[in-house]
């Protein structure tokens, strides 16, 4: 796999002595959609800045572009930002917007006309394209903020999350978008607050807290190493007590909590421990009703690693 971004002990502390980022080493690579996931202040924004050549470091080193020889100015114009903040004219019309980004990059005259309808085709805003920024909705001004970042063809895009506070069809509009433009070649680092948007699109995830990196992987992988093995196990009568002791001596058995008079909740090794437990279970007469799976998904990762929610 090829680096497009290599960085290495990078870090950060703002002039108030906050540390906001201590030794970040991670690489980006070519063509996939990386997610960038992390609580309040654990320093997203920061290293999202700082990627975007919009901060500098106190130390560290990024690579980009696997290419030590490129200026400021040529890494610049290989990179698509798309802020938080919106950064469009609202008495500017769709395309006047796009084009006044455009021209910022440098694009070739001959071919800016061409450029910016393509970026507004790609965000779905062609049809808008004489109208009034002001008249668009809060969906439609960001799905604008991303053609005006995307219009020179960035190699590396990096959206800051870019779907807080819109409507669901703009939201769905803005992540068909992303994979659209990864699907073109483009490389993608992805901020955001909502797990379901990184379980849909990410092929990786960085989760950081507290200005470190405390898990990056594959998404499928992080998956799988935390899929489910805990089980609600109903019965028909209360369980005995004698009974329940016996379960919770089982060597295959981690933890098991009652939740109510005939539901026993058990965290067992893995899914083949489970049958053991059953079996002591019906040895001992007991009637169960029903076996349900508890299925971990990011978010309970997300807890167990930063012991906070991601939305507060
Ligand atoms: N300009 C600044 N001056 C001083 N401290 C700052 C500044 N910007 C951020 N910080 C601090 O640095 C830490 C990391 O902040 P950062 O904004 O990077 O986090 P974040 O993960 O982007 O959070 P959020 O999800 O709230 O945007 C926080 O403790 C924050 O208070």
């Amino acid at each position: 796999m090829e680096d497009i971004l290599t960085v290495k002990e990078l870090s950060k502390t703002y002039r108030n002595g906050r540390k906001a980022l201590d030794n970040l080493n991670f690489n980006v690579y070519k063509g996939e959609i990386l997610g960038f996931l992390g609580p309040n202040g654990a320093g997203k924004s920061t290293t999202i800045n700082i990627l975007s050549t919009l901060l500098k470091c106190d130390q560290g080193d990024i690579q980009y572009f696997n290419n030590s020889e490129l200026t400021l100015k040529e890494v610049k114009q290989k990179l698509g930002i798309v802020p938080q903040e919106l950064a469009i004219y609202e008495d500017d019309t769709a395309f006047q917007n796009v084009k006044f980004f455009a021209s910022l990059y440098g694009v070739n005259k001959n071919e800016i006309d061409k450029k910016v309808e393509d970026a507004l085709d790609k965000v779905g805003l062609q049809e808008r394209r004489d109208d009034k920024a002001s008249t668009f909705s809060g969906g439609m001004k960001r799905r604008l903020n991303i053609a005006c970042a995307i219009v020179h063809n960035p190699e590396l895009i990096i959206f800051d999350e870019p779907t807080v506070g819109i409507d669901p069809q703009s939201r769905n509009h803005i992540l068909q978008s992303i994979q659209n433009l990864r699907q073109e070649g483009a490389t993608i680092i992805y901020t955001t607050h909502y797990m379901e948007e990184v379980q849909a699109i990410c092929d990786r995830v960085i989760i950081m807290d507290g200005g470190v990196i405390l898990l990056n992987d594959n998404l499928n992988k992080i998956l799988e190493d935390n899929s489910a093995s805990q089980y609600a196990i109903t019965t028909s009568l209360k369980i005995s007590e004698e009974v329940l002791q016996k379960v919770n001596e089982l060597e295959e058995v981690k933890s098991l909590e009652l939740t109510d008079e005939s539901t026993v909740v058990l965290d067992v090794e893995d899914n083949s421990s489970l049958n053991r437990v059953l079996e002591m279970l019906i040895e001992n007469n007991v009637n169960i009703i029903s076996i349900a799976v508890h299925q971990n998904n990011l978010e309970d990762v997300f807890l167990s690693l930063t012991g906070k929610k991601l939305r507060d």
